[in-house]
C-alpha cells in the first residue's frame, strides 16, 4: 500500500526568494512566488510532500520586521498546527536568525518540524539558490522530522537560535558558530546533530511577545560611560553588552560605574561576547570578574539574536527580575550550552 503524502504548510512572509526585478531593485510582488512554483515541476514529484501555500499580506522584506510579525506567524502556525505534518516559514534572510529564534522561544510543546527558510537569490531569477533550499525544507520537513524550529540554508539545517547571518551576499549565508549543523544535504541527507521523531499529536502552545526596550552596544576601546548612561534611560529595561573574548570589559575607568547604575536601576545586563564563536566566561579574568561582581550576568554562548529575543520572551512572561534572570542562564530551548 502507498503511504500517504506528507501535508506541510508554508507561511510566506516574503523576503528575497519571491521578489520581482523593479526600477528600484528587488520588491516582494504578491502572487509572484506561487505562480513561479507552477512553472517548477520537481515541487510537483511524488517524492515530494503534498503543500499548500499562504501567502502573507503585505509581504515584507524582513528588515521590517517586528515582534508583532513573530507573533503573527506563530499564531498561523498555532491556527494549523493540527492539519498538516511540518511547516516551512518563507522569509527573509536580513532577520531570519532572530525570527528563527524568537520563534524557538514562543512555541512550547512543538510536537512537529518548523523549518524557516529564503534565498539570496529571488526563487524566478537565473541561478537563484531559492529553489534548492524551498525544495530541501519541503523535502526534509516531510521525510526528516526534527521538531525543533530550525534554519535551512545552503544545504545544512541549523537549529533556529544557534544561527546567524555570516555572509551578506554569498549563497553560504548563515552558519551556527556554537552549535554543530542538525542535518547536512549532500548526495545522502546525513543526520549529525538533529534527533528525527514521529509526528506528536499534543497541543502547540504559544507564548505571546511584545516589543521590549532593549538596548545593544558593542564595546570598544575608549568607550565613554555616558554611552552606558545614556542607553538604559527609562524606559529601557534591558542592555546586552557586546564584550571582548569571554567576557571582559575595563576595569578602570567609569564604564564599571555606569554599569552599577543601570543595573542598581533594576535594569538586565546581559553579557554576550562580540566574537562570533566561543563562550562568555567572566571568571576567565579579573576583568570580566568585575563585571559578575556587580551582576552583569552571563550570556554564556548565545548567539545576539538569541540573547535578544529571549530577553523579549521572557520580559514579556514576567516582571519578576529575578525569574527573569534566573531563566536567562537556564537552558531553555537548546540556545547555549551550559557549563559542566
Ligand atoms: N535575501 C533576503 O531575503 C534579503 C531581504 N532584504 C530580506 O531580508 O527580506
Amino acid at each position: 500500500m502507498a503511504t500517504k503524502r506528507k501535508r506541510i504548510y508554508i507561511a510566506y512572509t516574503g523576503g528575497t526568494i519571491g521578489m520581482m526585478k523593479s526600477a528600484h531593485g528587488y520588491i516582494p510582488a504578491p502572487g509572484f512566488l506561487e505562480k513561479s512554483l507552477q512553472g517548477m515541476p520537481e515541487f510537483f514529484r511524488p517524492e515530494m510532500p503534498e503543500f499548500t501555500l499562504c501567502e502573507y499580506s503585505p509581504l515584507m522584506d524582513s528588515s521590517d520586521m517586528t515582534p508583532a510579525d513573530w507573533q503573527r506567524i506563530a499564531d498561523d502556525i498555532q491556527r494549523n498546527y493540527n492539519d498538516y505534518d511540518g511547516f516551512v516559514i518563507l522569509h527573509g534572510t536580513d532577520t531570519m536568525a532572530y525570527t528563527a529564534s524568537a520563534l524557538s522561544f514562543m512555541f512550547e510543546n512543538l510536537g512537529k518540524p518548523v523549518i524557516v527558510t529564503g534565498s539570496q537569490i529571488p526563487l524566478a531569477a537565473l541561478r537563484s539558490d531559492g529553489q534548492t533550499n524551498l525544495l530541501n525544507a519541503l523535502y526534509i520537513a516531510a521525510h526528516y522530522p526534527i521538531h525543533e524550529v530550525t534554519l535551512f540554508f545552503n544545504n545544512r539545517l541549523f537549529r533556529g537560535n544557534r544561527a546567524t547571518k555570516a555572509d551578506a551576499d554569498g549563497f553560504d549565508a548563515f552558519a551556527a558558530p556554537n552549535f554543530p549543523p542538525l542535518l547536512e544535504a549532500g548526495i545522502d541527507i546525513e543526520i549529525l546533530n538533529g534527533v528525527i521523531q514521529p509526528v506528536k499529536q499534543r497541543p502547540l502552545k504559544v507564548a505571546a511577545v511584545t516589543a521590549q526596550e532593549i538596548g545593544v552596544v558593542t564595546l570598544y576601546p575608549g568607550m565613554s560611560a555616558s554611552i552606558i548612561d545614556n542607553l538604559v534611560k527609562h524606559p529601557v529595561k534591558a542592555l546586552i553588552l557586546l564584550s571582548y573574548g569571554v567576557g571582559n570589559a575595563p576595569q578602570g575607568g567609569s564604564l564599571i560605574d555606569a554599569l552599577k547604575r543601570a543595573i542598581d536601576a533594576e535594569i538586565i545586563v546581559l553579557n554576550c561576547t562580540q566574537c562570533f564563536k566561543g563562550t562568555v566566561n567572566m571568571a576567565g579574568y579579573a576583568t570580566g570578574n568585575a563585571l559578575a561582581d556587580i551582576g552583569v550576568i552571563s550570556g554564556q554562548d548565545m548567539t545576539i539574536e538569541a540573547a535578544l529575543t529571549k530577553l523579549h520572551f521572557l520580559l514579556s512572561q514576567t516582571n519578576n527580575l529575578v525569574d527573569i534572570k534566573n531563566k536567562l542562564a537556564e537552558n531553555l530551548r537548546g540556545e547555549l550550552t551550559p557549563a559542566d
